[in-house]
């Protein structure tokens, strides 16, 4: 059976990267058919065409069915997995908040379409006794329009009959920019990194951690503090050229990133589905109720995640030293600022 698969902001940068490579199965699998519904606003519909027509030229053979639409109806009805880029990027010298008034409304109106035409799919079929973590089968919701904890907190509010850990939010390329930088450092290949944390927001205040993070050196797998040798760096250029990378590549490019978007999307969702690898775990933003490193509860708030069963679960009780906690801390207090000033926003 085909599954539905819906792309919003179909027509814009990431998505160019991003279609391709769903539909050529890195993401749901390589026997898996597909079935993409291509969401975007009305004055798109024309470009929305021109997509359609190149991912027909692709031959792709899983790709059964492209649906362009401007009705969210339509591009939510019946789905498997949702990816909400639709949005305003951020220009050089705006940080990611700045978007929240541009963008928070889309989010409100696509999680009250979600909830309305979306959850007749929505079925649970699991449920660990002892954790909150839990998977309902259906769909899952992820948010990647900037700023993209709060735009998903504000999708999951809005959709008060999807359970919210249908939710997650993109951090991982927060993640995987962490990964090779360290990679690089020591001379290996992003692959030989693991464990990296990105903590809070996918904001200049997020936490790149590798206090638990492993290199494979040669096969010896060592502590990413012992492998570097240098915690000036690890403490600054480190953290800040994570933090900061999104506005370098607006700098440079005059647009923002979008290849590396679409290639951590696919991480995302691909984990979502299969898993993550036995004793790796991954970072994504996903609701903090229940967690147990005092993070506030009401917000979608980046952890370190292991996937199972199409079920995530943070990872509990890593020991965290005063430094990180004050980093996790920040970050944390800028996320219920976003938030408080959305619903403020949106209640008006
Ligand atoms: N979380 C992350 O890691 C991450 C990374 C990169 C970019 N982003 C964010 O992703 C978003 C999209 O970036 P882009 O470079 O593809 O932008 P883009 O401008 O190239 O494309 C955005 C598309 O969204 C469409 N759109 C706007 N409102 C919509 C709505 N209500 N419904 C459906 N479609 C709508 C636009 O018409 C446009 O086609 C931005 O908010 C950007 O900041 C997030
Ligand atoms: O930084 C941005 O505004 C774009 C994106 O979120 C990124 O991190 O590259």
């Amino acid at each position: 059976e085909p599954i539905r698969v819906v792309v919003t902001g179909a027509a814009g940068q990431i998505a160019y990267s991003l279609l391709y490579s769903i539909a050529k199965g890195d993401v749901f699998g390589k026997d898996q058919p597909i079935i993409l519904v291509l969401l975007d606003i009305p004055p798109m519909l024309p470009v929305l065409d021109g997509v359609v027509m190149e991912l027909q030229d692709c031959a792709l053979p899983l790709l059964r069915e492209v649906i362009p639409t401007d009705e969210v109806e339509v591009g939510f009805k019946d789905i498997d997995a949702a990816i909400l880029v639709g949005s305003m990027p951020r220009k050089e010298g705006m940080e990611r908040k700045d978007l929240l008034k541009a963008n928070v409304a889309i989010f409100k109106t696509q999680g009250a379409a979600l909830d309305k035409y979306a959850k007749k799919t929505v079925k649970r079929i699991f449920r660990e006794e002892k954790s909150k973590s839990f998977w309902y089968k259906g769909h899952h919701v992820l948010v990647v329009g900037n700023p993209a904890n709060t735009n998903c907190l504000i999708a999951s509010k809005s959709a008060p009959s999807i359970p919210k850990e249908n939710f997650s939010c993109l951090t991982r390329l927060d993640h995987n920019r962490a990964s090779s930088q360290v990679a690089i450092r020591c001379g290996v290949s992003s692959d030989k990194v693991k464990n990296v944390i990105i903590w809070g927001n996918h904001s200049s205040t997020q936490y790149p951690d590798v206090h638990h993070a492993k290199v494979d050196l040669h096969g010896a797998e060592m502590g990413v503090y012992e492998t570097v040798k240098d915690e000036a760096w690890l403490r600054g250029d480190f953290i800040s050229t994570v933090q900061l990378r999104g506005a370098a590549v607006i700098k440079s490019r005059k647009l923002s990133s979008a290849m590396s978007a679409a290639k951590a999307i696919c991480d995302h969702m691909r984990d979502i589905w299969f898993g993550t690898k036995e004793g790796e775990f991954i970072s994504m933003g996903v609701y903090a109720a229940g967690n147990s490193y005092g993070v506030p509860e009401d917000l979608i708030y980046s952890f370190p995640v292991q996937i199972k069963n199409k079920t995530w679960k943070i990872v509990d009780g890593l020991p965290i030293n005063d430094f990180s906690r004050a980093k996790m801390d920040a970050t944390a207090a800028e996320l219920v600022e976003e938030r408080d000033t959305a619903l403020d926003f949106l209640s008006q």
